[in-house]
């Protein structure tokens, strides 16, 4: 099978963009762990394959594949570069998309500074919509990991989060927790962990060791559920400046009910073809 693709990032957080509507695209997780491989592939965190819609209501659809194979729910760097792509391919004159997901509509805005802006819509909190095993939904949930305990928030934007503050990013045990807690048992679907420094009201550091892939530059979903954490502990305002690795969102969340808004850049690297 030869696929036209295009390499794109979300501040680093990089995918191979496909289109699905004209090109007919049969994946299965081996080959999408193949496009992933950064050695036998082309190399990215995420495949995202564009497709036409299935209710009249939406402009596309969109799927989103982890580099390990694993279809997933929600992407919120990919949704930013999902639009530039659709714009780019001529596949839409449009700058207000709505666009179909696993977890549901997603609107998305083109603005004239060329950044993204979307509506991620609201945050699932109730434990075993996210999933995550717990008696009652809190703000915050004790986490046994190899006989430590520590304090996690949980929030699913489609996909499952686990929220844990840390005193500097750059010292955080990203590495060594985040695996354990990915696939800890009290999570039946796997989780993306976040490792959260507050520096204020208004801005914080993120690192996030995400469910399938491992640490990236950047994960959108994780900016959204990391704010929304940080919001319901009350430590932070219904704007924040979140520095990733690979650069910073702006994440907007009036409070429970509400839509998390994300903000920004999606960059369009090079476009290729592969045989499969
Ligand atoms: N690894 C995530 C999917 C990609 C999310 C991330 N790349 C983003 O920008 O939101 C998961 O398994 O739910």
């Amino acid at each position: 099978m030869r696929l036209k693709f295009t390499k794109m990032h979300g501040l680093g957080n990089d995918f191979v963009m496909l289109d699905g509507i004209s090109q007919r695209i049969r994946l299965s997780p081996e080959k999408i762990r193949r496009l992933a491989d950064r050695h036998f592939g082309i190399g990215c965190d995420q495949v995202l394959v564009v497709e036409a819609p299935r209710s009249p209501d939406a402009d596309f659809r969109y799927r989103i594949f982890n580099a390990d194979g694993g279809e997933v729910e929600n992407c919120g760097n990919g949704a930013r570069c999902f639009a530039k792509f659709v714009r780019e391919r001529r596949l839409t004159g449009k700058k207000q998309l709505t666009v179909e997901t696993a977890a549901g509509p997603l609107k998305l805005s083109l603005l004239d500074s060329g950044e993204v802006s979307v509506d991620m819509g609201a945050p699932v909190l109730e434990p075993e919509q996210i999933p995550f095993c717990a008696d009652r939904r809190a703000e915050t949930y004790p986490l046994e990991v190899d006989g430590e305990v520590y304090t996690i928030g949980a929030v699913s934007m489609g996909n499952p989060h686990a929220v844990l503050l840390v005193d500097n990013v750059d010292s955080a045990p990203v590495d060594t927790l985040g695996p354990k807690i990915e696939c800890h048992e009290r999570f039946p679907q796997r989780v993306n962990v976040g490792f959260l420094q507050i520096q204020s009201r208004q801005k914080a550091r993120l690192r996030v060791f995400e469910r399938g892939v491992g640490e990236t530059r950047a994960c959108g979903t994780g900016a959204c559920a990391a704010m929304v954490s940080a919001h319901l502990r009350g430590l932070v305002d219904d704007s924040l400046q979140i520095q990733l690795p690979g650069g910073t969102l702006t994440i907007h969340w009036g409070g429970p009910e509400q839509a998390v808004t994300m903000t920004g850049p999606a960059t369009t690297v090079y476009q290729g073809q592969i045989t499969l």
